[in-house]
């Protein structure tokens, strides 16, 4: 019995997933996921909202060997608070394949700061989906940037679609390279030339140091598993089409939170072709946009 109890309601990532259709390019990078404890070496933070079950280090490397990628970038995870030991332990047994995307408070410093780069840190998250944080305010995700951006790390944000109007001008305040998780959760009911995802798409076009990840159908989509996400695909098309060299892919394993699904990861494989039509664009995508930003040195 470990030391935590996962909530009542909580998905266990899929346990047999396929093998992909799709065959992903040799060098390939998931370039969102994220570990989770072990909870009774890792503990869990105080001021987590949700208790997941364990997903190790070994478990992430299993996975990428089995769908056919290379590399990981892991994201820290909500559940870990801005206690990054569980991120640094695997990125210390990756053997340089895994780079790390942390949660760090203001009062971080610097040679904290210079002790998760060595350990492959190459950017912070800010996030602000109110069901997992209660978000920093401004002037400390402020002082947070301004503290980074020596290091030539970037910042990750996550939010839902309706809160970016209140959130753009402050974005695009943002002193360094930003990456957007999962598109920006856009409504897919709403149409994809509608105004809300044109907003999106704006802050895109408008903004060359914004980049974004086309992850996560499986949290967008209405038609869900047995539609194998085709609703989303408009979506995510739209986005690599447009910005091929700003974009990247991620599993999202062990996929926190999923309350009607749990996704088959191979499945998730094979939405990639779809989004990323051409060989080139998926090589972008899989390859050259990921170690542009996390393996530049
Ligand atoms: O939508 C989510 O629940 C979710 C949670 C986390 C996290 O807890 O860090 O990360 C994600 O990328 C997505």
């Amino acid at each position: 019995m470990g030391k935590f109890t996962v909530d009542a309601d909580w998905l266990h990532w899929h346990q047999s997933p396929s093998k992909p259709e799709f065959v992903v390019p040799e060098g390939a990078v998931d370039a969102h996921c994220h570990v989770f404890g072990p909870g009774d070496q890792f503990p869990f933070a105080q001021e987590r909202k949700y208790t997941p079950c364990d997903a190790s280090k070994d478990q992430l490397w299993a996975l990428r060997d089995y769908l056919g990628f290379s590399r990981n970038v892991i994201v820290q995870a909500t559940c870990h608070g801005a206690d990054n030991r569980a991120l640094v332990d695997a990125l210390n047994h990756s053997n340089g394949m895994a780079r790390g995307v942390a949660t760090v408070k203001a009062d971080i410093t610097d040679e904290e700061l210079q002790a998760l780069h060595a350990a492959g840190v190459r950017g912070v998250r800010f996030n602000f989906v109110k069901r997992l944080v209660d978000a920093l305010p401004f002037d400390s995700l402020g002082t947070i940037a301004e503290k980074i951006k020596p290091l030539g790390w970037h910042i990750v944000i996550y939010f839902e679609s309706q809160e970016l109007p209140e959130l753009y001008d402050f974005f695009t305040s943002l002193p360094t390279t930003v990456v957007v998780d999962h598109m920006g959760r856009p409504d897919i009911s709403k149409p994809v030339d509608g105004s809300e995802f044109a907003l999106f798409l704006k802050l895109m076009e408008e903004n060359k140091n914004f980049w974004s990840k086309v992850s996560c159908p499986e949290r967008l989509s209405l038609v869900g598993p047995e539609g194998r996400y085709e609703d989303v695909v408009p979506f995510a098309r739209e986005v690599v089409t447009r910005f091929e060299d700003r974009v990247l892919w991620g599993t999202d394993w062990p996929h926190p939170n999923m309350k009607n699904h749990m996704p088959d990861d191979g499945h998730l494989v094979d939405v990639i072709p779809k989004i990323a039509p051409t060989e080139a664009l998926q090589r972008k995508l899989l390859i050259d946009n990921p170690m542009r930003l996390y393996w530049a040195d």
